[in-house]
């Protein structure tokens, strides 16, 4: 009886779909399932289009792997995407806000500034921690805005050295927990992971640049990757899945935004592995912030002193910037939150609340809410709590584009996304969720924005592109060595790509020469001084800057086990810059999107492969 009331229903949900019922037999039973989940979820359109038994089977197969894929990459697979997403596309059509019943307001959090007394304390802090930290990048998205035709990460982090960022990150790292082994009092060799999110727009890249650079250092056991998959796209208000105009037999799909990086953790049994090895820290963070190790150190102190389950890094924000502002959330009925308010939802968030000019700039020049750079930093215990309950699913949005003001049709198919600094949203009230504030100049420089659209960035904003990205390394390094004691000279201003920026002497150095402030204090004596024009890049460890005079190029390598002392003056015609238009299609893709590039006129060029004491004269 119950069998056959069964198979009644079944074959009514087929009747739905003519030509699919009349194709069931090339099917398996597996495929058959996924085809009434289909069905009993309004998805029937789907098989208008298909031929008899016999004519394209193979890709009718396709199509059924593809939705497998689809099924089983998503929390609650097809069937509750599906049911998400005609709930908020309704509420989309009603413009429901999202943050109905809430007010904003600016929360306080941690100030650090750099190099004071409190920044060194908890940079030595965070350095003990880093033994217990894992690091995950995401770097699955495309960098549309920024138009490079590579991976982000495999993009130079500046041109000097020409390191990339994906190198600089796995020496970061590296040097960090060298670091932190060195002040560690059980002697435990542990390896910091270093997970890699990716997508199918970046995957084989990331991997192949890893494998052809023997991981950059690192061992490869230490690295993951882990890929998300793309969802389906929607095609109306009824959430019905966009067929691929070119292909009907596949469905069309898109990137579900990075707050997969969750789900994928949880999924792959890592978060387990860690706690088991008595791991503490999960630190995330994003693809073209050259500036972010210099803050890692201080926010991990941070989270530690404060014992944060979250913490999020911020820098003073720009009104308009394209960076998400830090609120604090409090409903009518008491709730309260501090979360990320993302930078096209604030300005609507505020007008409608009691700001009626939305996200502006208040008297110190700055909006009031700290911008966030989506940096991170997890205590594990609870993360894993938490995603036990949730399996990684974060809070989604959906961002239509419509017609027309009846809301009724999309200009194209739309998807749900989910971004992964939403993952305190479901958190208890207990849970102890901060953040930290840290000078721009310090802490962030993201490569996002194209040279046109970045030269059309407003007056004073940061541009976000390749050129003010590798600018702010120069500045970065030049303030921290001029607070350890360097006169470096103050920088020019010149118009690059369309865009003003500070031009600060051109000094670099690994991460293993100074990771945090008192350690590059100990490298720094006497009398320096570097002029503007100067070029200074350090690659060895124990390389001492002891009353030096530069005024040019000094390039300078070595063996851990030789100590170079650098001093005495030392001046030839060095590096110059040349401009280069982005438009000039005969310079490669990722120095033209800089607008310069440097011409080596004359250089010191030291290397030192030898153990022993040396200066610039041996
Ligand atoms: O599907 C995706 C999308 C993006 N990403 C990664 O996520 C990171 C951020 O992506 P984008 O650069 O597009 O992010 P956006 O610039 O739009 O905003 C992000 O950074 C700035 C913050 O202030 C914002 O709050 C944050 O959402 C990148 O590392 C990107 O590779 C994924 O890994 N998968
Ligand atoms: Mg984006």
């Amino acid at each position: 009886m119950a069998s056959s009331t069964v198979d009644s229903s079944v074959s009514d949900l087929f009747s739905s779909a003519p030509a699919l019922q009349s194709n069931l037999e090339i099917l398996s039973p597996d495929q058959i399932e996924l085809a009434k989940i289909l069905l009993e979820n309004g998805q029937s359109h789907l098989f208008l289009h298909w031929s008899e038994p016999g004519v394209c089977d193979n890709e009718k197969l396709g199509f059924f792997d593809q939705i497998a894929r689809l099924n089983s990459s998503y929390p609650g697979g097809l069937a509750a995407y599906i049911k998400t997403a005609k709930e908020l596309l309704a509420d989309s059509k009603l413009g429901k806000n999202p943050y109905d019943g809430f007010s904003p307001s600016v929360p306080s959090g941690e100030n650090l500034t750099f190099g004071d007394e409190n920044f060194i304390e908890m940079e030595k802090r965070g350095v003990v921690e880093a033994r217990k930290a894992a690091f995950v990048l995401v770097a699955g998205g495309l960098g549309e805005r920024l138009g490079y035709n590579g991976i982000k990460v495999a993009l130079p982090r500046e041109t000097t050295t020409g390191t990339c960022f994906l190198q600089h990150y796995i020496e970061s790292i590296l040097a960090l927990q060298e670091a932190s082994h060195k002040v560690a009092s059980d002697g435990n060799q542990t390896d910091i992971p270093f997970i890699i999110m990716t997508s199918d727009d970046t995957h084989s890249r990331t991997q192949d640049l890893l494998e052809l650079n023997s991981y950059f250092g690192m061992k490869s056991t230490q690295v993951h990757l882990l890929k998300q998959e793309k969802v389906a796209c929607l095609d109306d208000n009824d959430a019905r899945l966009a067929l691929d105009s070119n292909n009907k037999y596949k469905i069309q799909t898109k990137p579900h935004g990075h707050g997969d990086v969750h789900s994928l953790l949880y999924s792959s049994g890592l978060l387990d592995k860690w706690l088991d090895a008595g791991l503490k820290w999960v630190l995330f963070f994003q693809d073209t912030n050259g500036l972010l190790f210099n803050a890692i150190p201080a926010s991990l102190g941070v989270s530690a002193t404060k014992q944060y389950h979250v913490n999020s890094l911020a820098v003073p924000r720009k009104a308009k910037e394209a960076i998400g502002g830090i609120t604090k959330l409090t409903h009518a009925d008491g709730r309260a939150m501090v979360i990320n308010v993302e930078y096209n939802q604030l300005d609507p968030l505020l007008r409608a609340s009691g700001f009626p000019d939305g996200d502006v700039n208040c008297e110190t020049g700055y909006s009031p809410f700290p911008g966030n750079i989506n940096q991170l930093i997890l205590e594990l215990g609870s993360y894993k709590e938490e995603l036990q309950k949730t399996g990684g699913a974060i809070k989604e949005f959906v961002n239509p584009k419509y017609k027309d003001s009846t809301k009724t049709s999309f200009k194209s198919s739309t998807r749900l996304e989910c971004m992964m600094q939403d993952y305190p949203k479901t958190l208890p009230p207990t849970a102890r969720v901060g953040f930290t504030v840290m000078d721009i100049w310090l802490a962030y420089a993201p490569v996002k924005n194209n040279p046109e659209d970045a030269a059309k960035v407003p007056k004073g904003n940061p541009y976000h592109s390749a050129t003010s990205g590798e600018m702010a390394i120069y500045r970065a390094n030049s303030r921290i060595l001029q607070k350890a004691g360097v006169k470096v000279e103050e920088p020019v201003k010149q118009v690059l790509n369309g865009q003003e920026v500070e031009v600060w002497s051109r000094i670099t150095w690994k991460p293993k020469w100074g990771m945090i402030f008192s350690d590059i204090k100990t490298k720094v004596s006497g009398n320096c001084d570097i002029s503007q024009k100067s070029t200074m890049a350090i690659t060895g460890r124990n390389v001492f800057i002891d009353n030096l005079s530069l005024d040019g190029a000094l390039i300078v390598d070595s063996i851990d086990d030789a100590e170079v002392k650098l001093g005495g003056s030392i001046k030839n015609n060095g590096w110059t810059m040349e401009t280069v238009d982005y438009k000039d299609t005969s310079v490669p893709e990722e120095i033209r999107i800089r607008g310069f590039r440097f011409n080596k006129v004359e250089q010191l060029e030291k290397k030192f492969t030898q153990p022993g004491k040396f200066s610039l004269e041996d």
